[in-house]
């Protein structure tokens, strides 16, 4: 059995908790069990689970995992020292906010034998499973992500990065991209922007990606994916699973830390994580010199 903590509850770190309080049956989920919280907020026990400092999770021989759940900014030093105390590391998206620190923090997981996770549910969701098997096959000729949504709290980083899920959907379809230049809109007083990023596939292909927040915008994305036979203009529905997204990444987090998963299909997804976080650098980069 492995023990573990999940660091920061918010909404990822409550539907964490509920998932190790509640393992799908009969799967590796049930060798890991929670045996408490970390949190900067002095709390009650939440469902069940007794809140414990960051120095005895760090330092208690029974646990050997920590799930980091906190807001995007404090991902980089939360995985350092869990993985400099030999515990192994699942983190929500986006590990961190540079391509430099993600490296690092990988090498450091190397060097100490440890499995270091960055979640990806939106690899998990119905529409996009159903979305990849639709295009597969097919020649991108031109194509557009626009994701709407609400105004973020400000520690979740630059927009490229917050919004990793896009361009990850983007990276997953399409391969690997590069970048030719990037808008950004902002207006604070109003808790509105919208990012857009121009990329081009290996092929040559222009691929657009908005992401746009702002009060009363609604979760949603719309795309239009124009290839040489046919255009896709809404996504696909997509079948429904009995198993919840997080409970999903939880049971690939489970199976790295079982051997399960091969050194091939770990590195390949270690590139692609990578790759994304180098392009979010980029488009951070830019809009910079653009806009000093
Ligand atoms: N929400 C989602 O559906 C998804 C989230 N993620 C990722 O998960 C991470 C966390 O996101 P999310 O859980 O949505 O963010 P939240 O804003 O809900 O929580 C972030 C942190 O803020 C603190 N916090 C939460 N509620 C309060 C409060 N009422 N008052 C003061 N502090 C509070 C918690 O830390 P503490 O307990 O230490 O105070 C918490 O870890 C991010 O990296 C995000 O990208 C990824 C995929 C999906
Ligand atoms: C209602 C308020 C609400 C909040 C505050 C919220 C936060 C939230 N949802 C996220 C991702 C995500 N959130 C969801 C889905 C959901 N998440 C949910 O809380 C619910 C009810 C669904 C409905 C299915 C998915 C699938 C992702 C992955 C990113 C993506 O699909 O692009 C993220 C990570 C950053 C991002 O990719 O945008 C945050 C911070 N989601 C919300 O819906």
């Amino acid at each position: 059995m492995l023990g573990s903590v999940v660091v920061g509850i918010g909404i990822a770190g409550s539907v964490r908790m509920r998932d190790l309080m509640a393992p799908l049956s009969s799967s590796a989920a049930e060798q890991i069990s929670i045996r408490g919280f970390v949190s900067r907020r002095s709390l009650e026990d939440q469902q069940g689970v007794k809140q414990i400092s960051m120095t005895e999770a760090l330092s208690r021989d029974d646990i050997h995992v920590a799930f980091i759940c906190t807001e995007n900014t404090s991902h980089e030093e939360n995985i350092r020292q869990f993985l400099e105390a030999g515990k192994h590391v699942c983190v929500e998206y986006p590990m961190t906010l540079s391509h430099t620190s993600a490296v690092d923090l990988w090498n450091l997981a190397q060097q100490k034998g440890l499995v270091l996770h960055e979640e990806h549910i939106e690899l998990f969701t119905p529409d996009f499973k159903q979305l990849k098997k639709d295009i597969s096959g097919k020649t991108l000729e031109e194509g557009k992500l626009h994701f709407t949504g609400g105004p973020l709290k400000a520690n979740f980083g630059f927009p490229s990065f917050s919004g990793i899920a896009r361009l990850t959907w983007l990276v997953v379809l399409f391969g690997e991209l590069t970048v030719t230049s990037v808008d950004l809109v902002e207006e604070k007083e109003n808790k509105y922007m919208k990012m857009t990023a121009h990329l081009l596939t290996q092929q040559h292909k222009p691929l657009t990606w908005i992401e746009e927040r702002g009060p009363g915008l609604g979760r949603a994305k719309h795309v239009e994916f124009r290839f040489q036979d046919v255009t896709i203009t809404e996504l696909p529905a997509g079948q429904r699973e009995p198993v919840g997204l997080f409970m999903q990444d939880l049971l690939l987090f489970c199976r790295k830390l079982q051997g399960e998963v091969s050194a091939a299909e770990l590195q390949a997804e270690r590139n692609r994580i990578l790759h994304c976080l180098e392009l979010a650098d980029r488009i951070q980069q830019i809009t910079e010199n653009t806009h000093a």
